[in-house]
């Protein structure tokens, strides 16, 4: 494979991840790099259909032409992921993760606590609904979409309009690809808002067949591109969605990060937490989980304790036992999650 083309859609966000991606794959593995642009279901209906991202128009039209042969690489953001594997595609890399927090961005330096009363913040998102409204239940959620600008330039102050909100809540991963942090006011720490499961992070997908056989040098660039502890906290936030069968429109928030073991300590960590909350915030669910990679391990004097890895199933499984302890303390009477969802 003499040049490598990677597809992407049109928007500044998608272009902007899919460029940085680009240029690693070339550093990477010497490659030369083509763009192929990728018109999707979702770019050319636009309006409400946009709010369907989630459910995987973006990612379909991306995927079908990795399939058809129009393109070799595609980059996803993974949280608009869906679960399901797909066949015949491999996610062969995640590279490294973004903050995966959000960020508010209100007028005037506001954050969550300054905020007045009553104050208008606009988000299309149930998860982020839900855990604003937890925290301060006076605020008024205005159901918005559209891209990141159009979303920012409702915030009074930002555009050059008047503004109708008082702020908007964003991945800050989206507006740092986009060099507009300058609209943060607010970083939103976990423990106030779980980020969707996959925020943050991308996933490069590409044929299942063009990794068997012998290495090349695009096989090569993925693995390297690879990064194995976003790899793992992904899978673990993948796992608990796919468990409680609800889809990136649900409010689902999780988050899990691992922790690596020193000299005289034990093996590697990995913390999930998860929260399940009723879309207008009146209830909330939250539960953690640390798997540590040494349980097996755990008392015996062997230097392999601090050592001990965990990999993607240990990961996974911690997502999913996660998913269950939600589910048993009544998730599923809170949120349309579930096997009856
Ligand atoms: N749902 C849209 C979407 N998908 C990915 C990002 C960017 C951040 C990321 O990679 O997680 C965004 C924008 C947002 O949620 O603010």
């Amino acid at each position: 494979m003499a040049v490598v083309r990677i597809g992407t859609r049109a928007s500044t966000l998608a272009l902007t991840q899919t460029g940085h991606v680009a240029q690693d794959l070339a550093r990477l593995g010497g490659l030369e790099i083509e763009t192929v642009h990728v018109r999707t279901e979702g770019d050319r209906l636009t309006g409400s259909l946009a709010s369907l991202g989630g459910t995987g128009v973006f990612v379909t039209a991306l995927r079908d032409a990795l399939l058809d042969g129009r393109c070799d690489v595609a980059v996803h953001s993974l949280k608009d992921l869906p679960t399901a594997p797909a066949p015949g595609l491999t996610i062969a890399a995640v590279p490294v993760r973004q903050d995966p927090r959000d960020a508010l961005c209100a007028r005037d330096g506001l954050t969550l606590r300054t905020l007045p009363p009553g104050a208008r913040v606009g988000t299309g998102s149930p998860r982020r609904a839900a855990q604003l409204l937890a925290t301060r239940p006076d605020l008024e959620v205005v159901d918005i979409r559209g891209n990141v600008d159009t979303r920012l330039g409702r915030v009074a102050g930002a555009g050059h309009g008047p503004g109708d909100l008082d702020a908007v809540v964003l991945a800050r991963a989206g507006l740092a690809r986009l060099g507009r942090l300058d609209a943060v006011t607010e970083e939103l720490d976990g423990d106030v808002m779980l980020p969707a499961p996959g925020q943050g992070a991308l996933a490069v997908e590409v044929r299942t067949a063009d990794l068997t056989g012998p290495a090349t040098p695009l096989a090569s660039a993925l693995a390297a591109l690879d990064d194995r502890p976003t790899r793992l906290a992904v899978a673990a936030e993948r796992a608990l969605l796919g468990r409680l069968e609800a889809g990136c429109a649900a409010p689902v928030g999780a988050l899990a990060s691992l922790a690596s073991g020193g000299t005289g300590h034990a093996g590697e960590s990995l913390r999930v937490q998860a929260v399940v909350a009723r879309t207008d915030g009146t209830a909330t669910l939250r539960r953690e989980l640390t798997v540590a990679a040494d349980e097996a391990l755990r008392g015996s004097a062997s230097p392999a304790a601090s050592e001990a890895r965990l990999d993607e199933r240990g990961a996974a499984a911690a997502g999913t036992e996660l998913a269950d302890l939600l589910l048993a303390a009544g998730a599923a009477e809170l949120a349309p999650v579930g096997p009856s969802a």
